[in-house]
């Protein structure tokens, strides 16, 4: 298997206090991946450095080999949550906004996501339920066209059916090349559908495996990472 992403050795500090620790970890092309860890392990800082938002790390991020932060805003769909947005706007016009900032927006994937998920283009953005905007998100994220999609907590304060709609939304959408990175406090929820894991701890990687191998081994993956949670280090 190919590898999309390759992080190698990667340390970032905010005001002085560290926030990663040379974290290094692939992702091959294709697969869906987990990345674990408790509140404030990093997951969100490193997708932001994924996506090239955050700078100033040390160590060097390749998506499909290209490292220039300006290279990778281009290969990477990451679900932001629209904290800036206007709460007014419309839905469609939303879309439309995104459709002109992102060349690789694709209009019709949008429309068959947000017709599963029930969303209506009518709406105003400060209308929806927290459930709700959380699908416009992933709607939103899904339907641009690139290689890697960064999927940050997208069940976060979702009801269980909502939950499980996505999760189908997901696997219902997903090309055989398209690479997801996907964060989650309730390991459970996404355990079914990812290809491996990687877990965050103390600013570090301490844990990398296919999801098979911990099947393998007769354990379910919410119960590997609370072993790594409680524990130490493990790699494949
Ligand atoms: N702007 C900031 N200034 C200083 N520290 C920050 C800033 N943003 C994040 N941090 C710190 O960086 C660490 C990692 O935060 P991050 O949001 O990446 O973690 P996370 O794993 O996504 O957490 P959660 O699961 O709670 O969303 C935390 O200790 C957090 O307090």
């Amino acid at each position: 298997m190919t590898e999309l992403l390759n992080i190698k050795n990667v340390t970032y500090k905010l005001n002085l206090a560290s926030i990663l620790t040379t974290v290094s970890c692939t992702v091959p092309t294709g697969s869906i991946v987990g990345l674990l860890g408790a509140n404030g392990a990093g997951k969100t800082t490193l997708m932001r450095i994924i996506s090239g938002i955050a700078q100033g790390y040390h160590g060097s991020v390749a998506i499909n080999g290209e490292t220039r932060a300006a290279d990778r805003k281009r290969l990477v769909s990451f679900s932001h949550q629209l904290d800036g947005a206007n709460n007014r706007a419309h839905l469609g016009q939303i879309v439309h906004d995104y459709q002109t900032l992102y060349p690789d927006f694709d209009q019709s994937a949008y429309q068959q996501l947000a017709d599963f998920l029930e969303l209506d283009s009518k709406k105003r953005l400060g209308q929806l339920s927290k459930g709700n905007r959380k699908k416009f998100v992933i709607a939103l994220t899904l339907a641009r066209q690139v290689p890697l999609y960064l999927l940050d907590e997208p069940f976060d304060g979702i009801d269980g059916m909502s939950r499980k709609k996505i999760i189908a939304s997901i696997l219902k959408w997903k090309p055989d090349d398209a690479t997801i990175l996907i964060s989650d406090h309730h390991v459970d929820d996404i355990a079914n559908l990812l290809d491996a894991v990687i877990v965050l701890k103390d600013q570090k990687v301490v844990a990398t495996a296919q999801a098979d191998t911990i099947r393998q081994q007769g354990q379910s993956i919410e119960d590997y990472y609370e072993n790594i949670y409680t524990g130490g280090e493990q790699h494949d």
